[in-house]
């Protein structure tokens, strides 16, 4: 990968922290020469092999390889990499909008229409990662972010790849990693995974974005694994009411224990819940949308 041994403060002015988390530290950075905003991803690499503190320097290169394959609108953009002392440094796109997670937060739940235009944008985004052959593997609401949270319909970015893979041709890739109310049977099971691990995800997301709970989580992770496994999951009446038998279907479709049943992504964008198949149906949704505001 090109990365500079420059130091980045040669180059960015370091600003405010944006976020941080098990990959280290996001700040908001000014480009010298040309006044540019962007956000400085500071990855701490491992001092030695048996450390446990940092990153092994193999998952931060296969983040770059990964993020240097993806130029779509709804995956956050890589413009430099800078490696000093035993830290790598990603300049990314400023993304200053927060997480997804935050805004439903604040909202409760969102309408249908908010849900499922923040959904196309999600399944944009994965779609054109999985047709790279490249899965996420840790697609959940804290790792899609928002441009801008005050803007009507918010353009959404899909962040941290330090979990992604890319498959080589009939190669077999089994990992334990990710987030519990959001993996997969097959995760659990150690089975081989692939990009339909991406789609269970967006089907809890789907049922989170449109009730504001979790489908599987239990009081502690292994009740959230049983949960999963044992696909025990339902449409409370309570949160469910107001949701469209439609909007039930397409998470129906994702939440399939055999990973090879579940829609892909392009399949999803051709679900009547996306995409209506009658201008009547879309005119159903305003007014609906409209009675629900
Ligand atoms: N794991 C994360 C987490 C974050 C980011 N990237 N990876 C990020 C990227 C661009 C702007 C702002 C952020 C903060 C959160």
């Amino acid at each position: 990968a090109l990365i500079k041994l420059q130091n980045v403060e040669d180059l960015y002015e370091i600003g405010d922290i944006l976020g941080s988390g098990h990959y280290g530290q996001v700040r908001m950075v000014r480009e010298l020469a040309t006044g540019t905003r962007w956000a400085a991803k500071f990855l701490k690499l491992r001092r030695s092999v048996s450390s446990r503190l940092g990153l092994e320097r193999k998952s931060v290169e296969r983040e770059v390889e990964i993020l240097q394959a993806l130029q779509h609108s709804n995956i956050m953009a890589l413009r430099d990499v800078f490696e000093s002392k035993a830290e790598v440094v990603l300049i990314v796109e400023l993304i200053s909008g927060g997480e997804l997670f935050d805004f439903i937060a604040e909202k409760e739940n969102l309408s249908e229409n908010d849900a499922i235009e923040f959904m196309k944008q999600i399944l944009k985004g994965v779609g054109f990662m999985h047709s790279k052959k490249i899965a996420h593997f840790d697609l959940k609401p804290e790792n899609i972010m928002l441009l801008d949270k005050e803007q009507e319909h918010p353009h959404i970015k899909i962040i941290d790849f330090g979990l992604a893979h890319r498959f080589i041709q009939g190669e077999e890739y089994k990992s334990l990693c990710g987030t519990p109310q959001y993996i997969a049977p097959e995760v659990i099971n150690f089975e081989a995974l692939s990009t339909a691990t991406d789609m269970w995800s967006l089907g809890v997301i789907t049922y989170i974005l449109l009730s504001g709970m979790s489908p599987f989580q239990g009081d502690n992770d292994e009740e959230t694994l049983r949960n999963t496994v044992a696909m025990n999951y339902e449409f409370e009446d309570q949160y469910f009411s107001q949701t469209s038998a439609m909007a039930k279907d397409f998470i129906e479709k994702l939440l399939i224990k055999d990973p090879s049943e579940r829609m892909t992504a392009d399949e999803c964008l051709l679900h009547p819940w996306i995409k209506p198949l009658t201008r009547k149906q879309a005119a159903n949704r305003r007014r609906s949308s409209i009675n629900m505001k």
